[in-house]
């Protein structure tokens, strides 16, 4: 299942997963700040670092004694006068504690920024500038990998005994920066060849600006894991150094505390307040660091955030609001028969989606990505959904596969699956393991991405198997070799390639091998967000005759998404044009594209070339789409809308049905169609075959209205 992982990881991301995840460098720095703190492990963290930070600050003007003065109370338990007892010598511990954690402090965090900035210089610079300096730098990094630093450490400090922190702090960077530096080279190298450098470059910035700006803020989750954990290392490095007697014992550090208790067997007295505060507050501090490195970690990978929630935690926080599990049965459906061409009376429903609300749920605030959308898919038909970036194509596609993710949220609806035998699922009542079968099995996907989904050190013919494999476990080696073969004929591909890696293949073929892998498992429907997107148009061309072959011979139903409005009409059944999250018109495809109902399907229609008939001049629609945050009151179209009047401002529209001349049916969300809408701005078109008319007339001349 490398592959199926891959390709959802993929699809959800839309892009390939970030080296260091996505540095979110849009927000000012105070709200990163408050974002990060509001975690509550990581507001722990926090707040436990500032505390020994504060006391390695004042520790030394607070502490109750000289941490070295001598006294009769030798060896004493902790008391009123003395809060963590006292050593052999009757030396007060919690003095020594507290000048404990300055030094020790300094060490830690000394130690870390050497080592982080000497791995910085040499990772970064390595990678980016490449050549002889990364091969020179990269040697030098691999010579003090291989060194053994614990050894090194120990010589080291052996010989700098009375050198103090500075000492210490140097042991530390000179044995620690290397596997900073080796990491940070991968991160360079791979961030560079990104698209967002490549553009830096080619704008002519200078190198330390691309570096500043692009390189490092996307390495700052690596960045800030490797300082807070060279803290922690440090620090249990030099009370390890101190504890085996080779730095100066003289100076107190928690490690010292552990290297005095250890010669004047505390251990073996009884004497525990000795050498329990010490081990303690490493142990605390160095949790402390690591939830907020984790915290750190969490807030610039967003996807992190997400893929750490729970599956149990995410299952529900996808899918909030649903109405009671319904799995019934129809009794018995004539399954249509494979081949049969779909006709637009047909009333043999296979997916029914009733009043779906998706929303993205981020700081409290929720864009409603997808609103009250309702559809229906029939066994055979091929459904296209039109509209301008950003209406909420890919989140309906999604939400019907199941496959969004945290902050999206399905907040509202139904979707019923009817399976062949007529039993019909409530998909979003389904646990992972029915949903598991019933993707791929009864609905499979192909995304835009997709191409890039297969693995690159497989071979494409054991990716298609591993599909099978999983959903089909009984199949021997020589049925799946022999389904490995068909598949790849059905789409196409020579099965010779079956043996060959995917960067063996073109983007088409590789794309052609991700439409068989849908195919795999026969599914009743396909999803297609822009499958073909990033091909030219001839193997564009190529593969969606494929499909709409394979559908005509194999019988299944498919939801089409593309921004290729020509493309969509010629190939779908039906047309559902979205705007602002809602489908704002369904129709026939030929309906629409003779007699589009709504303003903005004519505007859309004006946007793209006639398939056929004389030319005309593409006028487009004025403006943007709504920010989905704000929607305007009314109809969300009506910034834009040359027809709008008042009501449009004070009614979102419902869908209301217009039929044409003919007797098609249209549906569209516009209340120019509804009861007293005024005459004078009509949406009619001019039921022609030559393409839609984009001028307003007078009249609505296409139909009655309901
Ligand atoms: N992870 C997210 N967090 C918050 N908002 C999101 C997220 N993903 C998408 N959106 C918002 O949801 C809305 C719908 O996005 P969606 O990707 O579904 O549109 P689309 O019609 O498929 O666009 P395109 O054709 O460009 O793919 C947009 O306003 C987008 O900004």
């Amino acid at each position: 299942m490398a592959l199926q992982s891959a390709a959802l990881a993929e699809s959800e991301s839309g892009a390939a997963a970030d080296p260091a995840g996505e540095a979110t460098t849009s927000q000012g720095p105070a709200r990163v700040w408050l974002r990060v703190l509001r975690a509550p492990l990581t507001l722990t963290g926090v707040l436990i670092t500032l505390v020994f930070l504060f006391l390695a600050v004042i520790g030394p003007w607070i502490s109750p004694y000289d941490p070295s003065a001598v006294s009769d109370a030798a060896s004493a338990a902790p008391s009123a006068s003395h809060l963590l007892g006292t050593t052999q010598n009757g030396q007060d511990i919690l003095s020594q504690m507290l000048y404990g954690a300055r030094a020790s402090m300094v060490v830690g965090l000394g130690a870390a920024v050497v080592t982080t900035v000497l791995s910085v210089l040499v990772g970064v610079t390595a990678g980016y500038v490449g050549g002889l300096g990364d091969e020179a730098l990269s040697l030098l990094a691999n010579v003090f990998l291989v060194l053994p630093s614990l050894p090194l450490t120990i010589i080291l400090a052996a010989y700098l005994p009375h050198s103090g922190s500075l000492g210490i702090i140097l042991v530390i960077s000179v044995t620690g920066w290397a596997w900073g530096a080796r990491v940070l080279r991968a991160q360079t190298l791979s961030l560079r060849k990104r698209d967002f450098v490549e553009a830096a470059r080619a704008t002519g910035e200078k190198t330390w600006r691309i570096i500043l700006k692009d390189i490092l803020p996307n390495q700052v989750a690596v960045i800030a894991a490797a300082f807070l954990g060279t803290v922690t290392g440090a620090i249990l490095t030099q009370a390890s150094l101190a504890f085996l007697g080779l730095t100066d014992v003289t100076q107190w550090s928690w490690g010292t505390i552990l290297y005095w208790a250890q010669v004047s067997s505390a251990l073996l007295t009884g004497a525990w307040w000795w050498f329990v505060p010490a081990g303690l507050a490493i142990a605390v501090l160095g949790t402390a660091l690591s939830l907020v490195n984790f915290g750190i970690d969490e807030f610039i990978n967003p996807r992190l955030r997400q893929a750490g929630i729970g599956t149990k935690k995410a299952q529900r926080a996808q899918v909030v609001k649903r109405r009671t599990k319904r799995v019934k049965q129809r009794g018995p459906v004539v399954a249509r028969p494979a081949g049969a061409p779909f006709t637009p009376d047909s009333t043999d429903v296979i997916l029914d989606v009733r009043d779906l609300k998706v929303d993205y749920v981020s700081d409290g605030s929720r864009t409603p990505a997808v609103s009250d959308v309702s559809f229906t898919l029939r066994r055979g038909e091929v459904l296209g959904i039109a509209g301008e970036s950003g209406s909420g194509k890919s989140t309906l596609a999604y939400a019907i596969t199941r496959l969004h993710k945290p902050p999206a949220e399905i907040s509202q609806g139904e979707i019923v699956y009817t399976k062949a035998d007529g039993g019909t699922v409530d998909v979003l009542g389904m646990d992972e393991d029915e949903l598991r079968d019933f993707r791929w099995e009864e609905l499979s996907i192909v995304f835009q991405s997709a191409m890039h989904a297969l693995n690159p050190i497989m071979r494409v013919g054991e990716q298609i198997e591993d599909v099978i494999i999983a959903h089909r476990p009984r199949m021997t080696r020589q049925e799946r070799a022999a389904r490995v073969v068909e598949l790849l004929g059905i789409v196409g591909i020579p099965a010779d390639r079956a043996g060959s890696y995917p960067h063996e293949l073109s983007g088409g073929m590789r794309q052609r091998a991700m439409i068989a892998v849908g195919l795999a498992l026969d599914p009743e429907i396909i999803v297609m967000d822009e499958p073909t997107t990033a091909l030219d148009v001839v193997i564009q061309r190529q593969i969606i005759e494929k499909i709409m072959e394979l559908k005509d011979r194999l019988g299944f139903s498919v939801v089409f998404i593309t921004h290729d409005l020509s493309l969509l009409i010629e190939l779908s059944d039906t047309i559902a044009v979205m705007y602002g999250g809602k489908i704002v018109e369904t129709a026939a495809a030929d309906d629409f594209y003779r007699r589009p109902q709504h303003p903005y399907s004519r505007g859309l229609l004006a946007s793209f070339p006639t398939l056929g008939g004389p030319k005309r001049e593409l006028t487009g629609i004025v403006g943007s789409p709504p920010d989905l945050r704000r929607l305007p009151s009314g109809c969300a179209f009506r910034p834009r809308c040359p027809l709008a009047f008042d009501a449009c401002a004070a009614e979102i529209p419902r869908l209301y049905q217009v039929t044409g001349p003919d007797g098609g049916t249209s549906r569209a969300a516009c209340l120019l169609h509804a009861e007293g809408a005024p005459k004078s701005a009509a949406p009619n078109g001019p039921d022609a075959t030559d393409g839609p008319d984009t001028t307003t007339t007078n009249e609505l001349a296409t139909g009655e209205m309901r």
